[in-house]
């Protein structure tokens, strides 16, 4: 692991710097990521784990510039490294002052970062109007019901790349070889419908990574599909990180999934980044006793392919009441009375490349 991270790039690519999104909902407002930080370079694999509801995919729709209504970015920076494919020039971006409907955020969704989500159905929402370009609803990870798959697929692919119309139709066939899409000559001329839900969401895939991003967004990607086409589409996203230098944001449930494929993790609660390490060190010398909790009942990591993320004690804390002081407190084991419902910890840096959010690591005057 640690050789791949030596031999790729280094450039840093997204730096999320203290991000905060609010969904202003009746009950009231849900700070669904709450100071989160995040750096991601070209080349490299970040996993991001955590339970359910802890923000991990508004982080990653942050990063798109897609928050969905009523849902706002209401704090912090997410810079992008823009390289200018020709001059190699570096442009840096900060995505949440982007207009989310404007030019560049439409360049860069798709092109150069993609995104692959696990909502097979949604593939299906016709949210397409017209007037739109059918690359920018495919590239929202919408395929559009009444149009042919080969014609979405070509127009997005042309959309992002400079090859011809033929050339990409050459290109989507290969890549729906790739995912594991039988007879792809002729299913390029289906329609979304004749496929089943799993099929359509490796044909997201195939649109996703044949635009050559350079960082793939991957949420639950294959979670629906079965363990070799699983197997099949890891190869691929880890082929063309291989030869395009892609980063990807790996993010997931699956620990033998997040072992095999990432080089670093960051782990995530209440909308904030608790931990983050590389892969050996997350999961054999875990500091955060959030982060304990969560692989302490897992045997060995990396053996199993679908070893999940344990459930914890405790609940996960009413949105609208949030604990004061360390969030995780009253569900933690190592709770200092006095001391870890009063002060909010820092991100402390706790080893080489290791950072935890925990007083037991903090010096703090109570
Ligand atoms: N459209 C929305 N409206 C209101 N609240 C939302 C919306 N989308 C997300 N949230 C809230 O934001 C918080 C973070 O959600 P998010 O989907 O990022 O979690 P997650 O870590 O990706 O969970 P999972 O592992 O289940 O996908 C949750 O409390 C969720 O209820």
């Amino acid at each position: 692991m640690e050789d791949n991270m030596e031999s790729k790039s280094k450039d840093l690519f997204i730096e999320v710097k203290d991000l905060h999104v609010e969904f202003d909902v009746r009950a009231g407002i849900v700070k669904a990521v709450d100071g989160m930080f995040l750096e991601i370079r070209r080349g490299q694999t970040v996993g991001v784990i955590g339970e359910s509801g802890c923000g991990k995919s508004v982080t990653a729709r942050a990063i798109m510039n897609m928050i969905p209504k009523p849902g706002k970015i209401t704090g912090g920076e997410i810079l992008y490294h823009r390289r200018n494919r020709e001059t190699g020039e570096v442009q840096t971006i900060d995505i949440t002052k982007l207009d989310p409907d404007g030019e560049i955020i439409r360049q860069i969704r798709g092109g150069e970062i993609g995104m692959i989500f696990q909502e097979p159905m949604s593939s299906l929402t016709p949210v397409y109007t017209a007037g739109q370009h059918i690359h920018e609803a495919v590239s929202l990870h919408r395929l559009i019901p009444v149009k042919k798959l080969g014609d979405q697929m070509v127009e997005t692919i042309v959309a992002h790349r400079k090859v011809t119309k033929e050339e990409a139709r050459e290109i989507a066939i290969e890549m729906l070889r790739k995912v594991g899409i039988p007879k792809p000559e002729q299913r390029v001329d289906s329609y979304p419908h004749q496929l089943s839900g799993g099929q359509r969401q490796r044909v997201m895939i195939a649109i996703a990574l044949s635009c050559q991003p350079e960082m793939l967004i991957a949420d639950e990607p294959t979670t629906a599909l079965d363990v070799s086409i699983e197997a099949q589409i890891l190869d691929v996203m880890r082929d063309l990180q291989n030869t395009m230098d892609m980063a990807i944001m790996f993010i997931t449930h699956n620990l033998g999934v997040v072992a095999e494929m990432a080089e670093e993790i960051v782990v995530m609660y209440m909308g904030k980044q608790v931990e983050r390490a590389r892969v050996v060190d997350l999961f054999y010398k875990p500091k955060h006793p959030y982060t304990q909790a969560l692989l302490r009942s897992i045997p060995r990591i990396g053996k199993k392919s679908d070893v999940r993320l344990a459930t914890i004690e405790g609940m996960v804390p009413d949105p609208f009441h949030l604990p004061t002081g360390c969030v995780f407190h009253p569900r933690c084991p190592m709770f200092m009375p006095g001391k870890c419902d009063k002060i909010e910890p820092s991100n402390i840096q706790v080893d080489d490349h290791h950072w935890a959010r925990c007083l037991l690591y903090e010096e703090v005057k109570v």
